[in-house]
């Protein structure tokens, strides 16, 4: 019997949706459990097809609703949201339902003899262990078995928060699937892992670092190329010693493997340090941006504003052939992500392309002039305030930018130090000269989102002004097992609507 039909949850709807899943979706899923009867069972009902069927459902905090994967409540009201803005044609692309995330940051607890790495229960700092995560890749769950091993073989002692003891506070595992070397059907399903072990010391010269090597040296030999089963990709080190709940320190060390960590979405190998933003669910991004892509004309100049390492702006510099691109973006570790992405683009790309370490909310109208699309990828809490205004008051800026014709970042005598940095960590690639109306305003903003309530807001702050109509909206299942969805949501500049109403109305006169 499937775990979920133990659990004494209710089903999240008792409406029966369709399943629409694609057959690839479905494909993944494990086999469902043999019968020794010979009558073949009763095709389930398309909730159950769908489900979760993880046994840490109860207990973890990772996924909160077990059935209807394909299709998240959530989705019904964005539909209407949607329709009540004009757009009446939202779609919801399904993606993989299972073994979908390819990237994953887990607590680790407990003792040497019986470690706990996981998530934590919800509302509390006790971490639950989660080895057969559906969720995960599942050769995140094997690296998370074999770390498991090697933590009690070697006695290390994981984090204990009330003392502040203990070496292995966290660990982040990132599965690239991208290999050239097997067939493509293959590659997702032999991806490797790039494991990252967050220490509880100041540096690799700290008294516990041997323990440290000890058991990178343990999963390489265990995981490595050398061993039966080719796991890990490589092993790095994060050192931490902060009591608060940021999980990360700012010292990196690469210890074993490949340092390059590479994979393949929307149309270009990029590359990802493992300090840099990834996104989880690499699949479902490949689908999104390809549909981006097509809300891009070509030869366009972009900016792509909460960038990351530039993943958007560079799969559009190569597939659309911008003018420009203009990748803004607040993590410094970020940068070298970039340039190696932006090194590895086919040689025939011939934008001017540049990367710039900077606050996005600082003087956003700077970035946006002087580029016909805007990209907005900001993290679940939304849109900064500041963006938000200089996007609703963008009709002002034309006469403003008349009286210089560069952009504020590219004053000569500079002197505010957040600009004076940002220019320090630039990086330009490709010519600089490429003809950029420096004084051209946006006619198309694309926001990505990962926080359905926030979008909702700014999306209904961008309406209000007027400055902007939404076009289209396109929604994307990147975390199965959630009530989150990813939405694409393409705004043009000015009313259209109206418009749209007087022209229509000058054609019934005519008539
Ligand atoms: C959801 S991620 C998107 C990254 C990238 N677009 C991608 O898909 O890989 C949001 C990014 O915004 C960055 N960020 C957060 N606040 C920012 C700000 N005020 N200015 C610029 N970047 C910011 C984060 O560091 C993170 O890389």
């Amino acid at each position: 019997m499937p775990l979920c039909l133990l659990s004494t949850r209710p089903p999240s709807s008792l409406t029966l949706i369709t399943c629409h899943a694609s057959p690839g979706a479905l494909r993944t899923h494990p086999s469902p459990p043999s019968t020794t009867s010979l009558s073949l069972p009763p095709t389930p009902p398309p909730s159950l097809t769908c489900a979760l069927h993880c046994p840490h459902f109860q207990s973890c905090s990772g996924c909160t609703h077990e059935f209807n994967l394909h299709r998240p409540i959530i989705v019904d009201e964005a539909t209407d949201f949607f329709k009540t803005l004009g757009v009446s044609d939202f779609t919801f692309d399904t993606c993989r339902l299972w073994e979908w995330r390819c990237r994953a940051k887990l607590a680790v607890r407990g003792s040497a003899e019986s470690p706990l790495i996981g998530l934590y229960q919800e509302g509390t700092h006790n971490v639950v262990d989660i080895p057969q995560c559906k969720a995960h890749h599942p050769n995140i769950n094997a690296a998370v078995e074999l770390l498991r091993r090697g933590i009690t073989e070697l006695n290390v002692e994981p984090y204990d928060e009330d003392q502040g003891t203990g070496d292995l506070r966290y660990v982040q595992m990132a599965v690239t699937t991208y290999n050239t070397s097997l067939p493509a059907s293959e590659r997702y399903r032999n991806g490797k892992v790039q494991v990252s072990l967050v220490w509880n010391s100041r540096n690799e010269n700290s008294p516990n670092s041997e323990k440290l090597n000890a058991l990178a040296n343990f999963l390489w030999r265990n995981g490595g190329p050398k061993s039966n089963v080719h796991l890990i990709h490589s092993v790095w080190a994060n050192f931490q010693t902060s009591t608060n709940n940021i999980i990360f320190g700012n010292r990196w060390r690469h210890l074993l493997g490949e340092r390059d960590f590479w994979e393949h979405v929307g149309g270009i190998d990029i590359a990802l340090a493992p300090s840099s933003f990834g996104q989880a669910n690499t699949r479902a991004f490949d689908i999104l941006l390809r549909k981006l892509q097509k809300y891009v004309p070509f030869g366009a100049s972009v900016a792509d504003l909460y960038a990351g390492a530039g993943v958007i702006g560079l799969s559009l510099a190569a597939t659309r052939k911008c003018r420009s691109v203009k990748c803004i973006e607040i993590n410094k570790e970020s940068k070298l992500s970039f340039e190696k992405t932006a090194d590895r683009l086919p040689k025939i790309v011939d934008s001017s392309i540049s990367w710039h370490h900077a606050d996005a909310s600082k003087e956003p109208l700077s970035w946006m002039v002087g580029s016909d699309v805007i990209v907005v990828d900001p993290p679940r809490k939304g849109l900064d305030t500041s963006l938000v205004d200089a996007l609703q008051n963008i009709k002002s800026v034309k006469h403003k930018a008349k009286s210089s014709s560069e952009s504020p970042h590219e004053v000569k005598d500079e002197k505010r130090p957040w600009i004076l940095r940002a220019r320090e960590d630039s990086v330009q690639i490709g010519s600089k000269t490429t003809s950029v109306d420096s004084q051209a305003l946006p006619e198309t903003l694309i926001y990505i989102s990962c926080g359905w309530d926030s979008f909702k807001e700014d999306c209904k702050l961008l309406l209000s002004s007027k400055a902007w109509h939404l076009e289209k909206a396109h929604g994307y299942n990147f975390f199965p097992g959630t009530q989150s969805i990813e939405v694409l949501a393409v705004f043009k500049r000015g009313q259209g609507g109206l418009k749209k109403k007087k022209l229509g109305k000058k054609k019934k006169k005519r008539l």
